[in-house]
């Protein structure tokens, strides 16, 4: 291998090189859910450092990486069955094909829809028992998501006990606010350490790992929005689910509108592509629903998104310049 040209000198400051470059990587691979460099990479490097430890093992440190198993791999939570499936969103990417879902939306006796915010962030849901939180985690595949439940107790905005002892499941996002994203990136930039592409990507790594101090001051915060059945709420529409889950004690976002025709969608589309850079949390687009709760109940789901919703997305942001 090329290790024979070296000699023990040269060998010693190549691993000396090596072992904090595989040190970064390997935490960003393991724990925090974005990986920062290519794998082939990460193995090529760390085969070469194995390679010299082998040939010199007195230069072995006990803080290598070759000492020590790399971080935590998300496959360690425990897995969660999503008894009622965490479905995802259709898109569509503009007006016109948003109206064409709307007009073959079966017009319901309530014939009105729900605008709502879609929040650049990473799906959860909350089980409550008696009006206790008992469980929470990540939509992972739809139908088995990854059990976070120490994670999300660290977040201020959710509730471990609900103003009623109801037994519901409710579903949301988790997101980190943009301030909050900036200031973590500035932090790890001065620590040396690699900084995330977005505050999804921030958000998905601070709540998918087992390190729940690390989990705890991150600031991340949620917006809930969705039950798996409404049976044991008041309410029947969701612009009412959404005051109600606010009553209960969750943390909602305000901006939901209800539309009777696209009209009304439209210039809550047009108010939220102007307002979208003041918000102080990331979205990604809209999110127009069919407003009845029995309506959406009996429209139900493909196999992976809900007929009785759409995702409206913004057109891409110009880079920023
Ligand atoms: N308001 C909403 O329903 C909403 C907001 N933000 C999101 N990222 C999502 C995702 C699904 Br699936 S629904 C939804």
């Amino acid at each position: 291998s090329s290790l024979d040209s070296l000699t023990k000198p040269e060998a010693e400051a190549l691993a000396a090189k090596l072992r904090p470059q595989l040190r970064t990587w390997g935490e960003a691979y393991y724990s925090e859910d974005a990986p920062t460099v290519e794998d082939s990479v990460y193995d090529q490097q760390y085969a070469q450092l194995v390679a010299i430890e082998t040939k010199y093992p007195d230069l072995i440190t006990p803080d290598s990486p070759t000492q020590n198993v790399g971080g935590t791999v998300a496959s360690d939570f425990t897995k969660v069955p999503h008894e009622i499936p965490m479905l995802s969103l259709g898109d569509v990417f503009s007006e016109d094909e948003l109206a064409d879902f709307v007009d073959h939306i079966t017009e319901n006796e309530a014939g009105t829809y729900n605008c709502e915010l879609k929040i650049d962030g990473l799906a959860i849901s909350l089980r409550y028992v008696d009006g206790k939180l008992v469980q929470g985690s990540t939509r992972g595949n739809g139908q088995i998501g990854e059990d976070i439940t120490a994670n999300l107790k660290t977040i201020p905005s959710i509730p471990t006990e609900l103003t009623r002892p109801l037994t519901i499941e409710v579903r949301g996002e988790c997101y980190m606010p943009k301030q909050s994203f900036i200031e973590l990136n500035n932090r790890r930039d001065a620590e040396g350490k690699s900084v995330f592409a977005n505050p999804r990507n921030a958000a998905a790594g601070s709540l998918r790992q087992l390190n729940t101090r690390v989990t705890a001051e991150r600031k991340l915060s949620t917006f809930m929005y969705n039950v798996a059945d409404y049976e044991p709420l008041n309410t029947r529409t969701q612009s009412g689910l959404i005051d109600e889950l606010a009553e209960l004690g969750f943390t909602t976002n305000p901006q939901y509108r209800v539309a009777h025709n696209m009209a009304e969608i439209d210039a809550y589309i047009d108010e939220y592509t102007q307002q979208r850079d003041d918000l102080s949390y990331g979205i990604d687009g809209i999110v127009v629903k069919v407003n009845a709760l029995p309506v959406q109940r009996s429209m139900g789901a493909t196999v992976k998104v809900p007929r009785w919703a759409i995702a409206y997305k913004f057109p891409p942001e110009e880079a920023e310049t």
